[in-house]
């Protein structure tokens, strides 16, 4: 043992609390459940007051220690890239233990296309042409009649007049007709995704740099990126987790889940090559895999494990507040298109912001068409579920 401190008085055993304890410098025992303190008789060892620990030089040695200083020059540097990030401002914090996220992980502000992923050229961005920012008594593309953005979008039937009723034919040409558009344009929702989005996670297409409507559109929202401050912290037994630092309200866009876009043939290629799962950072752009463009080809995957935004820290929740949903700029380009995240429900501030990872849709094919065996044959790992929710399935497939 060694001190800064000269006291040699003979010490009572003294019973730490250790929680708070953040330094150590002392002979210490073990007497049943306790841990004590006593001076030692050897003379070698400098005896100190258990009751003024840590002492100034224990904490000086301790903060110039290399472990800590690097744990600091680590978490400094990952602050920095938060801050930099554009956009309502994203903390860090850890009240459990003094790590820091991994600095592997780049922040991009959106998705990188890698080897053999290919997007329609941009002379294929096709805008809305018929309308204008004042139209319809300043409504603007709401007036979704005309608006060609929304050419595939979910018909309105409620708004179908008595002779259009009669003949429409969900799966045929619905241009001409009303749609459902995807933002709340007025109300303490206003600006949120409407219930139909929310339940029927129709994609959501929104106007586009080619419009005519101009940029106050109000068909225009997860292209201007995250409006919500947001935190990442350490939770208990499930690594990083992600929380917003205000209250949330139903419908309210969070942010994208970005990452490097690959090719199906170089997932599995990092899949194997990982010793790990990586399923659970990877998400695949499958929401048109039944189009025609797939009958020969396989779906893009984002992969966020090593770039992406704050989005990739969200935990996974059998009873989740947040859902992902498609989102298309270009109503023609399927194939690579947003993920974005958005409120299932209000949300208190600093509560855990959380997704189902076995999205509902999947859900129904893959947890109840797949038995157990097939899933562990089919390379995924089954790992406990920790959400805590009351209908929790106890464990996730990763
Ligand atoms: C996309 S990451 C989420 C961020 C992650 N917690 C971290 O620290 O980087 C997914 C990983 O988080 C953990 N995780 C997420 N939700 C979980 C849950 N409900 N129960 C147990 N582990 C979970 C698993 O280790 C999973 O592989």
């Amino acid at each position: 043992m060694s001190s800064g401190s000269d006291s040699s008085r003979s010490l009572p055993p003294y019973i730490f609390n250790t929680d708070e304890v953040d330094a150590y410098n002392g002979i210490v025992y073990k007497d049943n459940e306790s841990i004590l303190i006593r001076p030692s008789d050897d003379p070698e060892v400098t005896q100190i007051d258990s009751m003024r620990v840590p002492t100034p030089a224990m904490n000086s040695t301790s903060r110039s220690s290399r472990t800590r200083s690097a744990r600091e020059r680590i978490r400094s540097e990952f602050v920095k890239r938060l801050n930099d990030l554009p956009g309502a401002p994203v903390s860090l914090i850890n009240i459990r233990d003094e790590t820091t996220p991994s600095l592997r992980f780049t922040f991009v502000n959106e998705s990188v296309l890698r080897k053999g992923v290919e997007r329609l050229d941009s002379e294929f961005v096709a805008g809305c042409s018929k309308c204008r920012p004042d139209m319809g008594q300043g409504i603007g593309c709401e007036y979704t009649k005309i608006c060609e953005c929304l050419e595939y979008a979910d018909v309105d039937v409620g708004r179908l007049d008595e002779a259009q009723r009669k003949i429409f034919d969900p799966t045929g040409d619905t241009s001409g007709l009303p749609k459902r558009f995807p933002y709340a344009s007025s109300g303490h929702r206003q600006g949120c995704l409407v219930d139909f989005y929310l339940d029927r996670r129709a994609p959501i297409y929104e106007c586009n740099r080619q419009c005519k409507c101009g940029p106050k559109c109000k068909n225009r929202c997860v292209q201007h990126g995250r409006k919500v401050k947001l935190e990442i912290f350490k939770t208990k037994d499930r690594g990083w987790g992600l929380r917003a630092r205000e209250a949330l309200r139903k419908g309210e866009f969070l942010d994208t889940y970005r990452g490097e876009i690959i090719t199906d043939e170089e997932a599995t290629r990092r899949e194997e090559e990982a010793k790990t799962s990586k399923e659970s950072y990877f998400y695949s752009l499958d929401k048109f895999a039944d189009d025609d463009i797939f009958a020969n080809e396989k779906p893009y995957v984002v992969d966020g494990e090593l770039m992406g935004g704050p989005t990739r820290f969200i935990n996974h929740s059998c009873e989740p507040n947040c859902r992902q949903y498609t989102v298309l700029y270009n109503k023609y380009d399927r194939r690579v298109y947003e993920l974005a995240f958005f409120a299932y429900r209000d949300i208190r501030p600093s509560e855990e912001l959380t997704f189902d990872y076995l999205d509902k849709e999947e859900e129904d094919q893959e947890a109840e068409e797949l038995t157990s065996t097939q899933q562990s044959e089919g390379g995924k790992q089954q790992i406990e579920c920790k959400c805590g929710a009351q209908k929790c399935r106890k464990w996730l497939w990763m």
